[in-house]
């Protein structure tokens, strides 16, 4: 099986691309404690509740469904640290079972065992749980997309959790943005510092990507109004620019070709691709050029001018990158991945030139490599508009919890957020 981001991306065509005003109230005068494990701010419970209480997340993605299950603890007179983060995921993801949806439903059965083993018995039926899609359901045809979700929601009935109102629906791109947003800037300790030194967040995912940060003046005067979102924390208001693409499939007749032929291959490289019901050929150009010049061509494609460039992301210094910003960077040997690090957005392009230059030493172990770094370089370059020397602070996770939109999506719960 072809296992590449960017051949999904060149074969789904260009980005939908959505930057919407979306606005958020989290209660003003909210109060923040500030713990060894993490921050959270004060969430809703009964007034009868114990000390510690839980909340649980299903993230639906393209590639996999995860389950996120966090423990918060009640310092009273303070408010609720986050204790701890429970983590498991299963591939494929959801839309894999678009033609038998009973098995999405076997998919969540299995991940709420973990919950259950987290989640001391006691606690069972007042812990809410969740359920969020992305990108692989947005992009199946509707009924096809619902018929999982009412699987996942029998799943979620029959469990021994509490199962809010619109507890299982498909989330937009910008929420996804936000909430990753939240996340990171609440696990750094920005949201509650009230200095809005945040950190702007990147997620790359199966089938979409998001871009969020606090702008500054500049930017909230020149974007158009759609591209901000705003909301008020601790009697601030941020206003976020956010915005998410998500791979469209291609409708054009182009699709209809069998063979798929790139110069970010190796000549040599051969492979059947199966996708949307057909099989492809995927091969290089078995006598075209190959090579990082080439590629980047390619990629420039299905990039530039498909996405906004605020002009102020040529002066910012650091964004929180993850997913396959990570993963690529990690099979491209930049970063270790236990520990994770900080990469400038050149080192991907340097790597991309020394990957596609020499195709076939990562024939057998790396074939799509190069094709896959050479996207995130030109994503970021000429998508974004990223200088060379913007840092990428890659992480999977920020003191022990996936950066993620997940926690993001608990907190959304717990303090009635409404994005807009
Ligand atoms: N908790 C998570 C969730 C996804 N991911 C990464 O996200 C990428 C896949 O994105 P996805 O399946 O969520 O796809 P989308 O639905 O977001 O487009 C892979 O690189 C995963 O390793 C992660 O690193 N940690
Ligand atoms: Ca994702």
């Amino acid at each position: 099986m072809v296992k590449s981001r960017s051949l999904h991306l060149l074969f789904t065509g260009w980005c939908h691309c959505r930057y919407s005003l979306s606005v958020f109230n989290v209660g003003i005068g909210l109060d923040l404690s500030v713990g060894v494990e993490g921050v959270l701010p004060s969430l809703a419970r009964p007034a009868n509740a114990s000390r510690i209480f839980h909340g649980i997340v299903f993230d639906a993605g393209s590639t996999g469904t995860r389950i996120h299950v966090y423990t918060f603890i009640q310092k009273d007179p303070e408010l609720p640290l986050l204790e701890k983060e429970t983590f498991q995921s299963v591939k494929p993801g959801l839309s894999a079972y678009a033609d038998t949806p009973e098995t999405a439903g076997e998919t969540v059965r299995q991940l709420l065992r973990v919950a259950k083993k987290a989640v001391p018995h006691v606690e069972w039926e007042r812990t809410p749980v969740v359920l969020r899609a992305t990108a692989g359901l947005r992009l199946l045809p509707p009924k096809k997309a619902q018929a999982l979700l009412d699987e996942v929601e029998v799943a979620f009935e029959e469990s021994p959790f509490f199962v809010p109102d619109n507890s299982v629906h498909i989330m937009n791109g910008t929420d996804e943005g936000i909430l990753a947003w939240v996340t990171v800037n609440f696990l750094t300790g920005q949201l509650q510092a009230k200095t809005k030194k945040t950190v702007g967040t990147l997620d790359l995912g199966g089938a979409s990507t998001q871009i969020t940060f606090l702008p500054k003046f500049k930017t909230i005067e020149s974007a158009p109004p759609d591209h901000i979102a705003r909301f008020d924390l601790l009697s601030t208001t941020y206003e976020l620019y956010t915005h998410s693409c998500t791979d469209t499939h291609q409708t054009d007749s182009s699709l209809e070709r069998k063979v798929f032929e790139s110069s970010c291959l190796s000549r040599k490289f051969r492979e059947d691709w199966s996708f949307g019901g057909l099989t492809y050929k995927i091969s290089g150009i078995p006598d075209g050029s190959t090579g990082f010049t080439e590629c980047y061509k390619e990629m420039l494609k299905v990039v530039k001018g498909v996405i906004h460039q605020p002009p102020e992301l040529q002066d910012s210094n650091t964004f929180y990158a993850f997913s396959y910003y990570f993963d690529i960077a990690v099979e491209a040997g930049l970063i270790d991945e236990r520990r994770g690090g900080m990469v400038k957005v050149q080192d991907y392009s340097i790597r991309a030139k020394e990957v596609c230059n020499k195709l076939s030493m990562y024939l057998a172990t790396k074939p799509f490599l190069c094709m896959d770094i050479t996207y995130i370089t030109c994503l970021l370059k000429d998508g974004f508009g990223f200088k060379d020397e913007t840092i990428l602070k890659l992480t999977q996770k920020v003191n022990n919890v996936e950066t993620s939109w997940a926690l993001g999506a608990i907190f959304d719960y717990f303090q009635n957020i409404k994005i807009h």
